[in-house]
């Protein structure tokens, strides 16, 4: 049984990217430069926001946290974006979700250039992914994370089954659409599966690959895996524990233990598809500034 390892491997393409970093300031004398917006205290928001600011500085690359307070308006923020729209130090904006309910995430997503939606969230860069256009889109970090995690731990894709559990826009649905296309660590027969699916196991257990994110807490028992299986887990999950400081601890949606029992190979939570996220966020700001500044290879 193989634990997938994200935490090192988003070292590894860290790494990477502060050698391309310095390439492209050697080429052009600047330097990609990523913009995250947090609207209101979130705590959990607050600590992936500063984790994307630190690993920004660890490769060599310009960050700027912009907080803003809950009570500002949709009309306040949207002009936010747009002068870092137009601005060009700036090749990746972020606004982190959730977003107060007065502020439409949908208004806000529209917003942002496509050009410098390093989340992939805009229907401009979903719509060349789903085409296959993927030199002309930015990829949604998680899916693309997790393709990382395949292809970099040689997982035989192509022909398997895959079954994704989660429909969201952010991870199920490009997650599924990226399984089905015709790349090295894609090539899958795809299913995807969500909270009206009647007897989730019985397809679950014909996954070869096992793609998780519903954002319930040790949702997928060792039942519904079948031995064998490759098992990704996008869950984060807080559940109380009062024996961490915190008071809490992070689990996925995996009942991990008994599962990985069954698994050929498993993420954990953490340290599997969470620190990928973050790698990705910066490969495509990287993308972003490639782009901007007409460089086609390093
Ligand atoms: N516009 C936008 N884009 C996002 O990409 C976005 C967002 N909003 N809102 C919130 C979610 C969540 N997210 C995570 C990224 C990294 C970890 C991560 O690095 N997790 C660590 C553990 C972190 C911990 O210990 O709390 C791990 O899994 O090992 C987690 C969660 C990005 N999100």
């Amino acid at each position: 049984m193989t634990i997938i390892d994200g935490k090192k491997i988003s070292s590894d393409i860290k790494h990477e990217l502060k050698t391309s970093v310095a390439a492209c300031k050697q080429q052009v004398n600047a330097v990609p430069g990523l913009t995250v917006i947090i609207v209101g205290e979130d705590p959990a928001s607050q600590v992936y926001v500063r984790n994307k600011a630190k690993s920004c500085k660890e490769i060599g690359m310009n960050s700027e946290v912009i907080e803003l307070p809950k009570e500002i308006t949709q009309e306040q923020l949207l002009s936010r974006i747009e002068a870092l729209n137009i601005d060009p130090e700036v090749h990746g904006i972020l606004v982190q979700q959730p977003l107060p309910p007065h502020i439409d995430e949908y208004a806000v997503t529209m917003a942002i250039s496509p050009s410098k939606d390093v989340d992939g969230f805009h229907p401009e860069n979903v719509g060349q992914m789903v085409l296959g256009n993927l030199n002309k889109c930015f990829l949604s970090c998680t899916p693309y994370g997790i393709l990382e995690l395949l292809s970099r731990y040689n997982i035989e894709t192509r022909g398997k089954h895959c079954v994704v559990v989660g429909r969201s826009n952010i991870v199920g649905k490009p997650m599924a659409n990226l399984m089905l296309q015709k790349l090295e660590a894609t090539n899958c027969t795809v299913t995807i599966c969500h909270s009206a699916t009647k007897n989730m196991s019985e397809l679950t257990r014909q996954a070869d690959i096992l793609i998780v994110a519903i954002g319930r807490a040790n949702f997928i028992t060792k039942d519904m895996v079948k031995p064998g299986a490759v098992v990704i887990d996008v869950g984060m999950n807080r559940i109380e524990d009062a024996s961490r400081k915190s008071g809490y601890r992070l689990v996925g949606d995996v009942d991990y233990n008994p599962v990985s029992e069954n698994a050929s190979a498993i993420t954990p939570v953490p340290g599997g598809v969470g620190p990928m996220t973050i790698a990705m966020l910066l490969k495509n700001t990287l993308q972003s500034f490639m782009r901007a500044n007409s460089i086609e290879a390093l």
